[in-house]
């Protein structure tokens, strides 16, 4: 009898026995303390805590900004530390930062194009531009709007357009740092919703940092952080 076992495959984004310290030269932080941890595609995570408890530390280490003094983060089994940072967020991570961080020379329209064109999303050259004016489009802004420098939108246009960018890196994990913040509350229900496809009908992994315990309700799972420590729950 053929007794091969199933193949188990790994979680999108894995955490073992991490530890994260900020040492400058007056005092040392220790912000996480051996966490371990499982990320799934198909799940929307939001991950709660405190002020200064250490979520943007989590997000920046998930995201591949920074590497943990200790432990081991995994995309796939595959140890961040090998695969590099650049590349894991060049092809499999697109960040939402909580500053946004749009090229301030350029078009709503042009910020989201050059998203594609450097990380080599598709769809191909000559449907770039319908498509990033689609994904404008599906988070509240008209073509007026994708045609303005983004110096010239509002706050929450241009986290908007922040938001676009990432869904046109058409990755694997998207990471959002309070994406809802500034915005009003039926935008905030229209990307709450965006976020909520990407994981259940595209398979994406979404990891979203925020205090506002109405984004934590419509997620999959909640991460709070306390501690240096993490607890998990349904939201
Ligand atoms: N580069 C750094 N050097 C030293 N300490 C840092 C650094 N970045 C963050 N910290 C400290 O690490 C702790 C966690 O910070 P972090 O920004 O991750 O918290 P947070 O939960 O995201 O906070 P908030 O909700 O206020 O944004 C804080 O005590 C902060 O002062």
């Amino acid at each position: 009898m053929n007794r091969t076992a199933p193949a188990i495959t790994p979680p999108a984004l894995q955490f073992a026995d991490v530890s994260h310290v900020y040492q400058n030269q007056r005092r040392r932080t220790t912000v996480l303390k051996q966490i371990d941890l499982a990320f799934e595609r198909g799940t929307f995570y939001t991950v709660l805590g405190p002020s200064g408890s250490g979520k943007t530390t989590l997000l920046s280490l998930a995201s591949g900004l920074d590497s943990p003094t200790k432990g081991t983060i995994r995309f796939d089994g595959q140890d961040l530390a090998e695969l590099g940072l650049g590349r894991y967020r060049n092809k499999h991570a697109a960040t939402v930062f909580q500053q946004y961080n749009l090229l301030t020379y350029m078009t709503a329209l042009q910020n989201v194009i050059t998203a594609m064109e450097i990380t080599g999303a598709k769809p191909a050259t000559g449907r770039r531009k319908a498509h990033a004016l689609e994904l404008l489009a599906k988070v509240g802004l008209d073509p007026d709007m994708a045609d303005r420098n983004v110096l010239k939108l509002s706050g929450g246009q241009q986290q908007r357009v922040a938001i676009a960018r990432a869904l046109a890196c058409d990755v694997d994990i998207l990471f959002a740092d309070e994406p809802t913040g500034n915005l009003d509350e039926d935008t905030a229900d229209g990307i709450i919703g965006i976020f909520q496809e990407l994981a259940h009908t595209q398979n994406k992994c979404v990891i979203v940092v925020t205090h506002s315990q109405t984004l934590a309700a419509r997620s999959d799972r909640t991460l709070t952080l306390r501690k240096g420590k993490v607890a998990v729950g349904a939201a």
